[in-house]
């Protein structure tokens, strides 16, 4: 159980962190305003802490951002135990179905200018990744969703306070932002063709 727990929580969390990060050096705008708040809300000379991250609705709007453009489980597997009707497809049982997460978080008439990277539309909407809302499932949904959201939220919002908090960044080969390559690697989980490499800047 502690192999599978282990499997199935770091990839995925340092997964998510490299695309937020690679997303909000894109958007140097962006990187700003969760700065900002960070540097609103988190007191001088103290460390982020998880109890801060219900005063940072901005950093929460990237990190929903991020996995709706990139989520790293980008297919859900299901298997039918009966037939059922599916919107008018009849679904024989035992038929493996596959989930696109990965196209529900691009599909135009569920999002506004699904391929821009824009947190705020989720400070609009208050749409959560906790199963409910099911046109955003990062974590899956239904009695098999993610166990671990509680754990991951706490990781992947504390790394990220801490990392761009005490710093600036930039990319380590001093390449052009507008140059990165965004490209997704298709598998179990949504990596990045070009690992992200970049240099913490002291301000
Ligand atoms: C950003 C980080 C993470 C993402 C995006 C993520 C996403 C997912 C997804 C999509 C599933 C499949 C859900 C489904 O089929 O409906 C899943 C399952 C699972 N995740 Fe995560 N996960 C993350 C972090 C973690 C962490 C940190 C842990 C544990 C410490 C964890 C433990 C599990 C386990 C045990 C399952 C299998 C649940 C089951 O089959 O009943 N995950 N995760």
């Amino acid at each position: 159980m502690w192999q599978d727990l282990f499997v199935a929580g770091t990839d995925t969390t340092s997964t998510t962190i490299e695309w937020a990060m690679a997303e909000l050096l894109q958007n140097p705008e962006k990187l700003k305003k969760t700065r900002n708040e960070l540097q609103q809300v988190i007191k001088k000379d103290e460390e982020p802490k998880d109890s801060d991250i219900n005063k940072l609705p901005y950093l929460q709007a990237v990190v929903k951002e991020t996995l709706r453009l990139h989520p790293t489980a980008p297919i859900l597997v299901r298997q039918s135990r009966s037939e059922v009707d599916l919107c008018g497809f009849k679904v024989p049982k035992d038929t493996l179905v596959l989930v696109n997460v990965w196209s529900m978080g691009r599909d135009s008439s569920i999002w506004t200018d699904p391929n821009l990277f824009l947190p705020e539309r989720f400070l609009e909407s208050g749409e959560d990744f906790i199963g409910e809302d099911l046109g955003f499932i990062p974590f899956g949904a239904g009695r098999r969703m993610c166990s671990g959201v509680p754990f991951a939220h706490r990781v992947v919002h504390t790394m990220l306070a801490t990392l761009l908090y005490h710093f600036d960044w930039k990319l380590a080969d001093g390449g052009k932002i507008e140059d990165m390559d965004m490209t997704e690697k298709f598998g179990t989980t949504l990596h990045k063709v070009k690992p992200l490499m970049v240099i913490p800047v002291k301000e």
